[in-house]
């Protein structure tokens, strides 16, 4: 596939985490030339280009009170908008809604109706939009039927604060939450996360380390405040991941119960680059979906690369076999405001 650019718009950290510079030589060899984008400059002057690939979530969060992050989502958007043939990896407005943990578990929370024959859940969660007196915020949570332990995460799931939650383990201890936020019932796993990556039409599941098993229902202890990232990366080792007993070695998930998650989440979403974040409760080894993550770091996929640029050049052939209305509807984006209001 000769003379196809490819522009990458990503922060500085990402751009490095991904190593883009050795996937742009990756692509060489295949004909395909990797740009990067500088979001502050005329894209105009940048292109053409024949695929964007980006995680402006940054930007889409910065967005919403910082008038200069306004300026530059609304300049990527015009440009978007108005060059329709550019393929948009991945369009916007399924982006915007993976940045709020609100819309992204209402979307994990129908799973457990279309995947009910992979005995595919989420756990019970609750909404908490602002400062909400203790008492209707106990009633809540017993409402949705959440048990304790819970854990409390910010209602923006993506970025720095997006990764500070809390263990929390009395109704008493709801007083500890700091909304917008979600709660959601805590389910013991045997300190083992399985990381779901997508690549368009493939997928790729890596073990990691996760937070251990605790007693269930409530107890007197105090909240547990933790950043996620000390959690489940590749080298996490604390007393939040260590299980305080031995417990038999649960099985993994089935690869056709992923096969059919991965496929539900690809058309539900109608995104091409995401992760998902799997559990096994050990009571009743249900696989449990506890995140979903937009264009994750993919670490501990060594296929990453290929199956990225395989991605690439197969909605390009599509793309030049179905004509360029196509890729109009892969790449619509909401408005710069409606974007923000999202968050
Ligand atoms: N409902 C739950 N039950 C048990 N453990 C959970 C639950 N939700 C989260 N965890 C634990 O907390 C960790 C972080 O949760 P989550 O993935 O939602 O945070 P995050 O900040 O979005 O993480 P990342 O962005 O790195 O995927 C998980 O890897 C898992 O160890
Ligand atoms: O271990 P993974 O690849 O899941 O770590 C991801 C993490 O899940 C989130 O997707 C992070 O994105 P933010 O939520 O935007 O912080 C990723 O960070 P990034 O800098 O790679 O985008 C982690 O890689
Ligand atoms: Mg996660």
């Amino acid at each position: 596939m000769s003379g196809r650019r490819v522009g990458f718009c990503l922060s500085d950290k990402k751009r490095r985490r991904m190593n883009l510079d050795a996937f742009a030589e990756f692509c060489e060899g295949h004909g395909v030339e990797v740009v990067e984008i500088d979001l502050s400059q005329p894209l105009g002057a940048q292109g053409p280009f024949d695929v964007i690939i980006h995680k402006l979530s940054d930007v889409i969060v910065e967005a919403e009170h910082n008038s200069q992050s306004q300026q530059l989502l609304a300049n990527f958007q015009s440009y978007v908008s108005a060059h329709p043939s550019t393929i948009l990896l991945d369009p916007l407005p399924a982006m915007t809604q993976l940045l709020d943990r609100f819309a992204s578990y209402r979307i994990m929370s129908e799973l457990h109706n279309s995947l009910r024959d992979w005995r595919i859940c989420s756990p019970p969660y609750l909404e908490i939009h602002s400062a909400t007196e203790l008492p209707s915020i106990q009633q809540g949570v017993t409402a949705q039927n959440l048990s304790f332990p819970l854990i409390c995460k910010t209602r923006v799931a993506h970025g720095s604060l997006s990764h500070e939650m809390s263990l929390i383990f009395s109704a008493d201890s709801l007083a500890d939450i700091r909304p917008p936020c979600v709660l959601q019932s805590f389910v013991n796993h045997g300190a083992v996360l399985h990381k779901v990556f997508v690549v368009g039409d493939r997928h790729y599941c890596v073990e990691r380390p996760s937070l251990k098993n605790f007693p269930s229902g409530p107890c007197d202890r105090k909240t547990i405040f933790f950043n996620s990232h000390q959690v489940s990366k590749p080298e996490s080792s604390s007393d939040l991941t260590a299980l305080d007993e031995e417990m038999p070695c649960l099985p993994p998930p089935s690869s056709e119960a992923v096969a059919a998650l991965v496929r539900e989440l690809r058309a539900q979403l109608g995104m091409a680059l995401f992760g998902v974040d799997v559990i096994i409760n050990i009571h009743t080894h249900t696989l449990t979906v506890i995140d979903i993550n937009i264009f994750p770091g993919y670490e501990g996929v060594p296929q990453f690369f290929s199956s990225l640029l395989s991605h690439i050049e197969s909605v390009l052939d599509k793309h030049s076999s179905a004509g360029p209305q196509a890729a109009g509807s892969a790449s619509s984006a909401p408005s710069p405001a409606a974007a923000s209001r999202l968050l």
